[in-house]
């Protein structure tokens, strides 16, 4: 096994690093001895022991101070998956992660760690224990991840040893956990609203959610064991809790410890799907006089009622990873994070 990073090179940035992952990412850094820097379009929260750096990942100028000295970088910026701006997605997770490999190499920064995702492969059909090894999707389930694919793409071809130039992508799927902006106030929401009546399709697919610091330690020990003649080297690896679960028996226990019922009719899978396509269809021609953003889309559709957990074998074999947390214990301690969105009687 590769040998660890001395303190001297213990200096990193963490690219994003106001955001959900990002901030947990900054706080494990900082406990485990590193110097960190952030960068993001906006500061996220207050630490002195961190330097921000605001500036957008599209400006090499803006990144350059940020990379000074820094021998690491993690990538974990990108714009909400859930928003409709193509164009946002194509310059920042695209062009701008072009501009984030520019700016390491001239700022002499060694090592990239993209944070990617499993769905880079997911096409909306069944994927079962899914390896690194299945190829790209070639129909995307939506624009957010067709950026995230040229983004890795770019990302893992940047692998240059002889630089030294050393990259590597982490694919975590169905993040969750204290802070997550998505997932638990999605569904808070949509149980609000009543919209959390159907289990869509049979309720037996199995998929993957990954809690935040196992996410997090999968990042740190591929950015510790990635050296010239690692086998991590220009690699994708999934990160996942190791532990697939039924969609909805995942969504039931989040609502039920919110003090929420779990959704109890059943709606067969293709009537939800073309239900939600409908959906998207109007408002997509009331946009011009009406923006509303649905709760059920056809891509949540599809994440609702496929299979789709992903082998982390590739990361458990070359860099040791093993879940820290377990899924029982990381949903307890989700839940219990989230006191403001307990239902009150
Ligand atoms: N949340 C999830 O379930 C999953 C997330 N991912 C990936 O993990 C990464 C982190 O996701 P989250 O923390 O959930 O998202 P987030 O939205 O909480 O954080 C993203 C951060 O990027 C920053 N950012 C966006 N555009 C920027 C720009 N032009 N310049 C500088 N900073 C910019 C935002 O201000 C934000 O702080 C993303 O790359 C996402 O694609 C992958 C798999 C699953
Ligand atoms: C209303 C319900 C049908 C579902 C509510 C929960 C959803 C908001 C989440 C369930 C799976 C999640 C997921 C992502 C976002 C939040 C969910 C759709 C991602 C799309 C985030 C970005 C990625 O890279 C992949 C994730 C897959 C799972």
């Amino acid at each position: 096994m590769a040998t660890r990073l001395r303190p001297a090179n213990k200096k990193c940035t963490v690219i994003g690093g106001s955001g959900f992952l990002g901030q947990h990412m900054v706080e494990h850094l900082v406990g485990k001895g590193y110097t960190v820097n952030v960068f993001d379009i906006r500061k996220g929260f207050d630490n002195n022991k961190v330097q921000f750096f605001l500036g957008d990942l599209c400006r090499k100028e803006d990144l350059l101070p940020a990379l000074e000295g820094v021998m690491v970088v993690f990538h974990c910026a990108s714009p909400a998956p859930s928003s409709n701006n193509r164009e946002l997605f194509y310059a920042v997770n695209y062009i701008g992660t072009k501009v984030v490999i520019e700016a390491c190499k001239e700022a002499g920064v060694q090592k990239l760690v993209l944070t990617s995702s499993a769905s880079v492969v997911f096409e909306g059909t069944d994927i079962k224990d899914g390896s690194e090894d299945l190829p790209y999707a070639k129909k995307p389930i939506d624009y957010y991840t067709e950026t995230k694919i040229l983004q890795e793409k770019e990302v893992l071809s940047a692998n240059n040893p002889e630089g030294p130039f050393l990259t590597v992508a982490i694919r975590p799927h169905g993040i969750f956990g204290p802070r997550d902006p998505q997932l638990v106030p999605i569904l808070v929401q949509a149980a609000k609203s009543g919209k959390m009546k159907f289990v869509i399709g049979d309720g037996k697919n199995l998929v993957d959610f990954t809690y935040v610091e196992n996410v997090v330690h999968g990042h740190i020990l591929a950015a510790e064991q990635l050296q010239r003649d690692s086998p991590l080297c220009g690699k994708a690896l999934h990160i996942t809790n190791d532990e697939p679960i039924p969609f909805w028996v995942f969504m039931s226990r989040i609502l039920i410890g919110l003090g929420y019922e779990a959704p109890k009719y059943r709606i067969p899978y293709w009537l939800a799907y073309y239900l939600a396509f409908l959906l998207s269809l109007v408002l997509m021609l009331l946009r011009p006089f009406l923006i509303i953003n649905p709760t059920f889309t056809p891509m949540r559709v599809a994440l609702a009622g496929t299979f789709h957990y992903y082998s982390c074998e590739r990361a458990k074999k070359l860099m040791g990873y093993k879940p820290p947390v377990s899924l029982r214990e990381a949903i307890e301690k989700t839940v219990e994070s989230y006191p403001h969105l307990r239902r009150t009687a």
